[in-house]
């Protein structure tokens, strides 16, 4: 093998450095040249690519976001754009290309090696973590101690001021980011796309709650961690419905993107330098249509498709664990 390529697509994530690093530290080694495509598929589409040489990643580890940029690309999607990419692969002598991202960006690679000869290899790169094949995806732990902080600050200012809080984390449909986020944060409530039944069941939950914990510790602080895109109007229209219902001074705050950035905690590092090193060694040995993970500290390879056509479960013993601490009812 002499020439690869690697794009990092979709939601920048911290770590995705960290990986671009180790894949050009690990190319280097076994003589390969490696080429950067800048802006996701865009970069393959308008032909926006530097060669990476181990100097040009030298101090990259610690930075946040992507020194090759990151994109979503609609129309990479069409079969004209694939092979148009495949075109200029080819021109380049590109043999493998590695992308960093999340299953959007696998989805992406596996349509381009319908028009490509080349080995495609996924890298999971994603705040969200809801990729299966692998314990954790590179920045999702980066993206819980972001959350961490901004909840435990929030906490402050809502205990001074004995006011209902409902902070709105990302995670896309997966709730990892807000159960992780919630129990590290020891919050009152959690709502998560996995565990809610419907808005109306989950209202009347939290009330309960409330008034449980009133009962119990008299007028104080509470706080809800929610996930984003669950309930209409967001961390916003719920603080407006539980003022409604409560009278308590209620207030939302969303966390949005600053989830996404910072420098990477050392568990994004290590597990990006890892799965970076890896994919290289797994396209030397020939893979296709794989993308690399790491289970119980393992790395492995598993076909691309299965990073969407199964579902990654939250831990079940952690949502026990906090299910069991909200039924305040059961407790002494
Ligand atoms: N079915 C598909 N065919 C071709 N390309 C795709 C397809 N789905 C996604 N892509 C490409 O991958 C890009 C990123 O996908 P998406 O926006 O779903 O993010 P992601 O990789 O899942 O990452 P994250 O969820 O962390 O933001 C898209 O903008 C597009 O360029
Ligand atoms: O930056 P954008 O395009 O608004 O995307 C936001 C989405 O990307 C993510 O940050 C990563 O997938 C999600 O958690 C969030 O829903």
């Amino acid at each position: 093998m002499k020439k690869i390529a690697i794009l990092t697509s979709g939601g920048d994530a911290p770590g995705m450095n960290a990986c671009i690093r180790a894949i050009v530290l690990t190319a280097a080694r076994f003589d390969i040249e490696v080429i950067g495509y800048a802006h996701g598929y865009n970069g393959l589409l308008n032909q926006e690519y530097a060669s990476l040489r181990p100097r040009d990643v030298h101090n990259i580890i610690q930075r946040g976001g992507t020194i090759l940029r990151s994109a979503r690309c609609d129309a990479f999607k069409s079969e004209n754009a694939a092979q148009l990419a495949a075109q200029h692969l080819n021109t380049l002598g590109i043999e493998a290309l590695l992308v960093i991202g999340g299953d959007g960006s696998f989805r992406g690679a596996l349509h381009l090696s319908q028009f490509w000869q080349g080995q495609v290899i996924g890298i999971p790169g994603t705040i969200d973590n809801d990729i299966v094949g692998s314990d954790a995806t590179i920045g999702y732990y980066t993206a819980i101690e972001t959350a961490l902080e901004s909840i435990d600050k929030v906490r402050d200012t809502a205990d001074a001021h004995e006011r209902v809080f409902v902070v709105e984390v990302m995670g896309r449909h997966a709730g990892f980011i807000g159960l992780h986020a919630a129990v590290a944060s020891s919050a009152d409530y959690v709502v998560v796309p996995e565990l809610i039944k419907d808005t109306k069941t989950e209202l009347n939950a939290i009330l309960s709650q409330l008034d449980e914990i009133k009962r119990r510790r008299g007028h104080c602080s509470y706080v809800i961690v929610i996930s984003e895109n669950l309930w209409a109007g967001g961390a916003t229209e719920l603080a407006t419905i539980l003022h409604k219902e409560t009278q308590l001074e209620c207030r939302p705050v969303i966390l949005g993107h600053v989830q996404r950035g910072g420098s990477p905690v050392s568990q994004d590092r290590l597990l990006a330098t890892k799965l970076g090193a890896y994919a290289v060694e797994e396209a030397i040995a020939g893979k296709n249509r794989i993308m690399v993970g790491e289970i119980n500290q393992q790395p492995v390879s598993n076909e691309l498709a299965s990073a969407w056509t199964n579902t990654k479960s939250l831990d079940g013993y952690l949502v026990k664990v906090q299910t069991d601490f909200f039924n305040l009812s059961k407790q002494p």
